[in-house]
């Protein structure tokens, strides 16, 4: 079963979903992982550059969503079959990172190298996520890297959740710039998944940060 949610998971991840589905078109359909007019001049260049990586294969981008496809909540259900997910609640659900207004927020694109277990995310930090006047805030940097590592962690060895993670901030990142997230599957042990990353200026001379992190794949047999 685990191995089965794992493969629609990773083939939603890559492919998107699948069309004709009753979910709103706005929704299922919006990739918001594409160039849009808030997106700066660095964070189409870098785009294109993966876009080009991505043509022999050996990257995917990722396809990115607002909301959570109708089988994805199904597949959760599997590991929480206690949890009380209203229906109501769950129409309005949407992914974190994605639930700010276009070019206020989190501007991001990822691509993944199933090869070598790395995930690439390119990272446009907007004005809503300030924490120092001019500087990123702490916890938008940690939920960018949170994602980050969540999607190579998932990709890699299936449904996960973050059991740890530790970040050094080393540089303060400017507002509106564009930085790269590097992730990496270090080693896996078990169901524990070590996964770290850096992010890093786009000509790769500055580090911001740092960040080690464990992920715990989730047991269909027990009760969470
Ligand atoms: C759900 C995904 C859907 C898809 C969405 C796509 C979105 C994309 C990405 C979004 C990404 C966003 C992602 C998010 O934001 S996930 C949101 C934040 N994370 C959580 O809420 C997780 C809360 N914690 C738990 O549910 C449980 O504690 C988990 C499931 C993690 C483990 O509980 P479980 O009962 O299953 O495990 P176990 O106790 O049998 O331990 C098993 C092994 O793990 C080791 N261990 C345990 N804890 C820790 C720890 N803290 N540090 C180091 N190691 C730890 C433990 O020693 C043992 O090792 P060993 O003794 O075997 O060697």
């Amino acid at each position: 079963m685990l191995r089965g949610c794992a493969g629609l998971l990773r083939s939603w991840a890559l492919r998107g979903p699948k069309r004709g589905r009753s979910f709103s078109s706005e929704v299922l359909h919006v990739d918001h992982s594409l160039p849009n007019p808030s997106w700066n001049e660095d964070m189409r260049l870098l785009f294109d550059q993966f876009m080009k990586k991505s043509e022999d294969g050996s990257w995917k981008r990722l396809p990115s969503y607002k909301c959570n496809p109708p089988e994805r909540i199904e597949d959760v259900k599997i590991f929480f079959p206690d949890a009380k997910l209203l229906k109501e609640q769950m129409s309005q659900a949407q992914q974190f990172p994605r639930s700010l207004g276009e070019g206020v927020g989190f501007e991001y694109a990822m691509f993944h190298n199933h090869v070598e277990d790395r995930t690439v995310c390119i990272f446009q930090g907007g004005p809503h996520l300030q924490g120092v006047p001019g500087f990123l805030h702490g916890g938008a940097i940690a939920t960018m890297i949170d994602s980050a590592l969540g999607m190579c962690a998932i990709l890699t060895g299936g449904i996960a959740m973050t059991a740890n993670l530790n970040i050094n901030f080393r540089r303060p990142i400017p507002l509106c710039s564009v930085v790269v997230i590097n992730c990496q599957l270090d080693r896996v042990e078990g169901r524990k998944l070590f996964v770290s990353c850096n992010i890093r200026s786009m000509d790769e001379k500055t580090l911001y940060s740092e960040a080690t992190s464990t992920f715990v794949k989730l047991d269909p047999k027990k009760k969470n």
